[in-house]
Parts: structure tokens; C-alpha cells; sequence
């Protein structure tokens, strides 16, 4: 058993619906987990699933402040709990990606004078010139994704420079619907900061600095430099270089932790902030991702993401830089309508129970008698569509939301999960990702605790299916990359230092006859989302 003293090693994600945190010791075991759920547990702040959809159905934010009243409830419950904060040797964070926040005029002094007798929730009360930080569910700023492109010389050349031709949720675009439509807080803004590097800030007691990883989906990074691209910026916002602080890499150590912290909950002087990132780099280093595997994180959004040594960026998915390896890239693709989906199908068609969605699952038969659809309740990022689109075995449309008992329930379950994992095959293969049976794909989020969805994930993509025993693999990933952090400098590379980590588990494999069922059926497949993508246009 560790001693009492041992040093621990500690991850946090401020993720889309709560806010958690993982610690490990030196033999990498958990030896403490807590989260605050936003919805529940802070429900002044009234989101629903952690943000705010605007009327216009466009627009999506989260109070910032709901952040760092999660952040003073996450400690003080830890330390109730006796967490012992003086053996944390280093930490490091993660947050949902490409979210902005945007720091008051005046906060950075706030940050270095904070009392450690009062939270942090009242002393940063005044902090943010915008309250309500845009995050990555929002499609609104698609005025500015078309200036930003004309401005980089097209949509391709952009993907060339930053990664990604121009997304409406990446923060450089986002940044400028600010600066257009609120000029006189964008005006008082004296830093802005992704939601990765404000968690780090606040636990460094000044603005933290952006990783190379994350300040991937901005935009605005040149990601073969690892410097901010002058075209990018000049077309966002003038002087924003000064906004954003120099970007650093994701093993940076930023500084010890803040005197605020030390004095408040018993930090150690000496321990080390490691640069936060984004919960998805944070994700592909705590399942230990090597070259070949391909990681399905189903939490919030639904994401698949592997390592790549070479960038291909194209005018679909993400290359990011690689957070765990110098000089290496990660590939991304990001769909919107994942998990809150599925809980809405549920609601409508199992009674709000899990178990019941599953035995619908289990109840039906893989290809589901020839039933594919289409389920974008919001504007969805891959493909750009919308709606609910279903097809029976003859390809014609099925009405729209007849009431069960009318579709058979089950039907509809099956046809959601599977159009859900057909979808993340075909945008896959497109890139030329290839999955195959001798791919591992590692599952994670909190649908990988659901066995069945599993197992349609492993049907469809015809290939094993691992998971780790943590299905929050951000904050594991952090704890890796806090204790990383502490060594990179010296030349140690992640995966030898995390060689003895538990290896992932196979939980499924496919069905025999998977490939004869999901082969066509992906062609079938490919052919109604060209029709479904025809009708989202008008
Ligand atoms: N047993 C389950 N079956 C399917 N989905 C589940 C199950 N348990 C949790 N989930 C889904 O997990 C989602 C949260 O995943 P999580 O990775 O924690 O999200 P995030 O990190 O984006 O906040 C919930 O929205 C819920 O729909
Ligand atoms: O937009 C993206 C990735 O590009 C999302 O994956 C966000 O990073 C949110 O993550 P979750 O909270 O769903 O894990």
C-alpha cells in the first residue's frame, strides 16, 4: 500500500456538464475521484446539460462563473473529504474545447491578490467582461467563418495553416462575433483565455498560458510553427496577440500552484501547474493512445480521434497538435448530437431508463430490418445538417416523430445508435482512417459505460472494442500529463514513462455477420445523408 505521505498526482476537466477531478499516486492507481454535476448541483446558474441555448438556436454559452463556483465546491468538498492537497507534487487540467473566456480589464491584479478567507466565486465576481463565454455547441458566428477564409485565401488554405477550414465553434471565430457585437466588452477585455487555460489560471494565480493542443481549435494557431498565424489574428481582431498570451507546449510547466490555494486548502509550495489542455488530448493521453488505435470518446459531443505523425488537414475534421509528443499531430472529427440525443430518445422511447434502452438494443437484430436514421436534433458539424430523417428498408421516408407505440420503440433505438456509429465510420473512412479487425478502438465518455451501445460501436466498425476502467479518461489523462509534465524536459516520452499503465480491456467483439449486414448498409447509408444534406440546405 502507498504510504500516507506518497506524492499524488492530480487531474481536473472542466467539461460540458460538470466539473471533475482525479488524483493518482506514483504506481498511477486512482486513489480519489469527485465531480459537480452544473445542472444539479448549481442549478442557480438554470443550464440544461451545462450551457444555455439562446433563442435563436444558435447561440450557446456557460456562465463563467458557474465554472469557478464548481471549482470552490470541487476543493472544499475534497477537503472535507480529508484529500491530502500537500502530497499533490503536480496537476494539470483539461477543459471542453474552443470555449472563450473573457478576462475583465483589472483581473490579472484580482488573480495575484486573492484572499484565501473568502472563495473564489466572490472575489472573481467582477473578473469577466463577458459573463456568458460562447462554447463549442454554438453555430452562430458563420459571418465571421466566411471572412476568416477569405481573409487565409480560402477555405483549404486555412485547414493548411490552422489544421481546420473554418468552424463556428473554433474561439478565433468566436472571438470576432464578440469584438462585431459587443465592442465595448470586448473593449475591456484584457485577456482572453480557452476554457483549459483559465482552469490553469486559476490555480497558478495568473493568467496561464494556451498549449499548442488545445490553441489547435482556434483558428488561429500555425499548427507546423506552434506560433499564432499573423493572417489569422490580423483578420480576427487587432492587438489580439496581446489577448492571447504566447502559446506553449502542452508539457510546459507553467509555476507552482497559487499562495491562494497553499493557504486556503494546504497545497504545497512546490507543486507544479502542468499546462492544462483540451479534454480531448487530454482523453488520447489517458487511454495511452498508440499509432494504429482509434479512440471513440462519447461523452457531451461524440469524438473520434487518433495520432497522426504527419499532418493531412483537409476541409473535414481536425488536425491539432499532439499533446503528449513533441513534434506529432492528432486527427479529430466532432459530432454535436451525441450523447444528449440518445438521453432525449430515451426519454421519449424508454422511460427515461438506461436499462430499458439497452434491452432495445439487445431485442433487435443487427441492420434493425433495413431502418437507418438520421438524428440531428441541433445543427450537427459532421455533416452540416439538421433534423430527424428516417428511412424504412425501401429508402423512403418515414413520417417525422410518430408517437410510439406507432414506431416500435426499440426500432427507433436501434436506428438511432446505429445511423450514430455509421455516420462516425463513413466520416472515418473518408479522411482515410481505416478501421479494420485488427484496429483497437479504445471507448471512452460516459456512454462507454453502456455495454450495448458498445457493442452496435463494435458491429458497425467491425472491429474490438477496449475501454479503461476510468471512463474519464480527461482527467486521467491530466494526472499522466501532470506527472509527465515534471520529466518531459529531461526527454522522457510519455508512453515509456506510462508503460506500466493499466492496459485497456476488450469488452466486445463484433458479431460474425456484422460486416455482411454493416458493409452495404454503410453504402445505403452514405447515399441518404448526400439526400439528407440536400434537404438541410434549403
Ligand atoms: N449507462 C449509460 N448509457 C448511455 N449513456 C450514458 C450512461 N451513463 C451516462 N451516459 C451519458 O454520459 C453523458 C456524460 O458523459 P461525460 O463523458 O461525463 O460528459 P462530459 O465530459 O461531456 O461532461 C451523459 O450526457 C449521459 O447521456
Ligand atoms: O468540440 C469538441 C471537440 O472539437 C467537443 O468534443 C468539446 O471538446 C466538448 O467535449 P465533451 O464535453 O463532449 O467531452
Amino acid at each position: 500500500a502507498a504510504e500516507p505521505d506518497s506524492p499524488l498526482y492530480l487531474g481536473l476537466d472542466f467539461s460540458t456538464q460538470q466539473l471533475k477531478a482525479v488524483a493518482i499516486d506514483g504506481d498511477l492507481g486512482p486513489v480519489h475521484q469527485d465531480s459537480v454535476q452544473f445542472d444539479s448541483e448549481l442549478p442557480e446558474f438554470r443550464t440544461h446539460g451545462g450551457v444555455h441555448i439562446h433563442p435563436d438556436g444558435l447561440t450557446v454559452t456557460s456562465p463563467v462563473l458557474m465554472w469557478v463556483k464548481a471549482l470552490d465546491l470541487l476543493l472544499d468538498r475534497m477537503k472535507a473529504a480529508g484529500f491530502g492537497f500537500s502530497r499533490v507534487r503536480a496537476l494539470s487540467g483539461s477543459g471542453q474545447q474552443h470555449g472563450a473566456v473573457f478576462w475583465r480589464t483589472g483581473a490579472a491584479r484580482t488573480l495575484t491578490q486573492l484572499d484565501p478567507g473568502q472563495n473564489l466565486h466572490q472575489q472573481l465576481q467582477d473578473s469577466f467582461s463577458v459573463q456568458d463565454s460562447p462554447v463549442w455547441m454554438d453555430s452562430s458566428s458563420g459571418l465571421q467563418c466566411d471572412a476568416l477564409q477569405e481573409a487565409a485565401g480560402g477555405a483549404m488554405r486555412l485547414a493548411d495553416i490552422t489544421g481546420s477550414r473554418a468552424y463556428e465553434r473554433f474561439t478565433g471565430n468566436q472571438i470576432s462575433k464578440v469584438r462585431q457585437t459587443r465592442p465595448d466588452q470586448f473593449q475591456d477585455t484584457e485577456r482572453i483565455s480557452l476554457v483549459s487555460s483559465f482552469g490553469a489560471s486559476l490555480f497558478l494565480g495568473r493568467y496561464a498560458a494556451i498549449d499548442y493542443s488545445d490553441g489547435s481549435g482556434m483558428n488561429l494557431l500555425d499548427i507546423r510553427d506552434r506560433m499564432w498565424s499573423q493572417i489569422c489574428l490580423d483578420a480576427t481582431a487587432t492587438n489580439l496577440k496581446r489577448l492571447l498570451g504566447e502559446p506553449c507546449p502542452s508539457t510546459a510547466v507553467l509555476g507552482p500552484v497559487s499562495s491562494f490555494l497553499q493557504h486556503r486548502y494546504g497545497f504545497s509550495g512546490s507543486c507544479s501547474i502542468v499546462a492544462f489542455t483540451g479534454d480531448n488530448p487530454a482523453s488520447l493521453a489517458g487511454m495511452c493512445l498508440h499509432q494504429g488505435d482509434i479512440a471513440v470518446s462519447l461523452g457531451t459531443s461524440d469524438t473520434l480521434f487518433l495520432s497522426l505523425s504527419e499532418p493531412r488537414p483537409s476541409l473535414e475534421g481536425h488536425v491539432f497538435c499532439n499533446p503528449v509528443e513533441p513534434d506529432g499531430f492528432m486527427a479529430l472529427l466532432c459530432f454535436k448530437n451525441g450523447s444528449l440525443t440518445r438521453e432525449r430518445v430515451r426519454d421519449r422511447c424508454c422511460s427515461g431508463s438506461w436499462d430499458v434502452f439497452s434491452q432495445a438494443l439487445d431485442g433487435t437484430p443487427l441492420g434493425n430490418h433495413g431502418n437507418i436514421g438520421f438524428y440531428f436534433d441541433t445543427m450537427e458539424i459532421t455533416p452540416p445538417a439538421v433534423g430527424l430523417h428516417r428511412f424504412d428498408a425501401n429508402d423512403r421516408q418515414v413520417r417525422q416523430e410518430v408517437p410510439p407505440p406507432a414506431v416500435r420503440p426499440e426500432l427507433e433505438v436501434r436506428a438511432l445508435v446505429e445511423g450514430q456509429f455509421l455516420s462516425r465510420r463513413l466520416h472515418a473512412e473518408r479522411l482515410g482512417y481505416s478501421i479494420g479487425s485488427g484496429t483497437r478502438v479504445l471507448a471512452t465518455g460516459g456512454a462507454s459505460a453502456n455495454r450495448q451501445i458498445l457493442q452496435v460501436l463494435s458491429d458497425v466498425f467491425n472491429a474490438p472494442v477496449y475501454t479503461i476502467d476510468l471512463s474519464d479518461s480527461a482527467c486521467l489523462g491530466s494526472a499522466y500529463r501532470a506527472l509527465h509534465g515534471l520529466v518531459a524536459d529531461s526527454g522522457v516520452s510519455f508512453l515509456d514513462l506510462l508503460r506500466n499503465a493499466p492496459e485497456p480491456q476488450q469488452v466486445c467483439r463484433p458479431h460474425r455477420s456484422a460486416p455482411q449486414v454493416y458493409d452495404p448498409m454503410l453504402r445505403r447509408f452514405a447515399e441518404l445523408e448526400q439526400k439528407v444534406l440536400e434537404k438541410s440546405r434549403f
